[in-house]
């Protein structure tokens, strides 16, 4: 597990005090994918560096599995840091050598014997896909070839824990969305952490199973992301999912449908199986209330399934009070909009 505790960072000196982070507490579990969302200068990559400790923390502690970070001397740091791959929004990527000698890298750093090297090399190519570019240059790469030889040189260590720091930010969609795919295969094969920051709600929505949003230095709001795209409770939230989502009208509360009489308009969120299962026709049945569905969606987050409806009930005040009672107890979320 990785824990951040209490973190602040602020740069600069005297008058030019710039305070980045500031009482940062976040817990990653083993085999998480973890993303912060946060618009530019929130503070995200300093919050990831400090995390393998690029950037030292100003106050606070960094602990991985047990071990505070910020207490290691040189040598340990550094040892403990090779287990901690990290990939770039620019891939960082050495120009002057080819994709094979960038992979080798990190071993060749270590004094990794050739023999093992070879070996490991081209096991990282065929997991990435690449078995054909071992002897191009990063020039001669795509983009989103050029961040598989980034993800491969980070995976050389046989880390723990990947940092992605906008994994994907220059990439086209397409080219994200099979870059979002190899970081979600690398994730189950080796159970790999993986924090990744970003601006983008999709690539949240797309691959995390716990987000945190960050706002001036600072979270906002954090939690599983089905909570927390379901239910945003903050501003920013919400704006990253209006802004990014095709789910934005479900969020707008102002909802302006014609007004009906002896109605009540609700939102009704569904997550996991129950958004296939027939509850809110079997529920009306019940009640004898007639129902109008104004605006819906069905999509999934990561791989969850969830609908969002907005619902106008047609009956009598007891009548649809006992349909939302009846949809709460099958566990599904009503709020009343107007
Ligand atoms: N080395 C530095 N020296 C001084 N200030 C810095 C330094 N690095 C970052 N900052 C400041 O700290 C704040 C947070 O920056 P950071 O780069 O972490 O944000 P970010 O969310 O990653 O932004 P972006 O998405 O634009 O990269 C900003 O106000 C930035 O100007």
């Amino acid at each position: 597990m990785i824990e951040l505790k209490s973190i602040t960072k602020t740069y600069g000196k005297g008058k030019n005090l710039s305070p980045a982070l500031s009482g940062i507490d976040l817990k990653i579990e083993k085999g998480e994918i973890f993303g912060v969302i946060g618009h530019s200068g929130a503070g995200k990559s300093t919050l990831i560096r400090c995390i393998n400790l690029l950037e030292r923390p100003t106050s606070g502690e960094v602990w991985i599995d047990g071990v505070e970070m910020t207490k290691l001397n040189k040598a340990r740091l550094q040892a403990r840091r090779r287990k901690i791959g990290m990939i770039f929004q620019h891939f960082n990527l050495l120009s002057s050598a080819t994709v094979y000698e960038n992979i080798a890298f990190p071993l060749r750093l270590v004094k990794t014997p050739e023999r093992k090297i070879k070996e490991k090399v081209k096991e990282l190519l065929a997991l990435v896909g690449l078995e054909q570019h071992a002897s191009k240059y990063p020039a001669q790469l795509s983009g989103g070839q050029k961040q598989r030889v980034g993800i491969a040189r980070s995976l050389a260590s046989d880390p723990d824990v990947l940092l992605c720091d906008e994994a994907t930010s220059a990439l086209d969609p397409q080219t994200t969305n099979s870059i979002l795919k190899l970081l979600v295969d690398i994730n189950e094969r080796f159970n790999l952490t993986i924090i990744l920051i970003t601006h983008e709600m999709h690539v949240i929505q797309s691959i995390c199973d716990k987000v945190a949003v960050i706002h001036r230095g600072g979270i906002v709001e954090q939690g599983a992301v089905t909570n927390v795209f379901l239910k945003p409770q903050h501003e920013v939230t919400r704006d990253f999912i209006l802004n990014e989502s095709n789910n934005a009208e479900l969020l707008t509360t102002s909802w302006t449908a014609p007004n009906v009489p002896n109605s009540l308009t609700v939102k009704v969120s569904f997550l996991g199986d129950k958004t296939y299962e027939s509850i809110l026709s079997q529920t009306v049945r019940q009640t004898g209330v007639d129902f109008a569905i104004l605006q819906g969606t069905i999509s999934t987050l990561k791989n969850v399934p969830y609908g969002q409806l907005i619902v106008r009930f047609e009956g009598t005040e007891g009548d649809i009070t006992r349909t939302i009672d009846g949809l709460t107890a099958e566990g599904l979320d009503v709020e009343v909009i107007n």
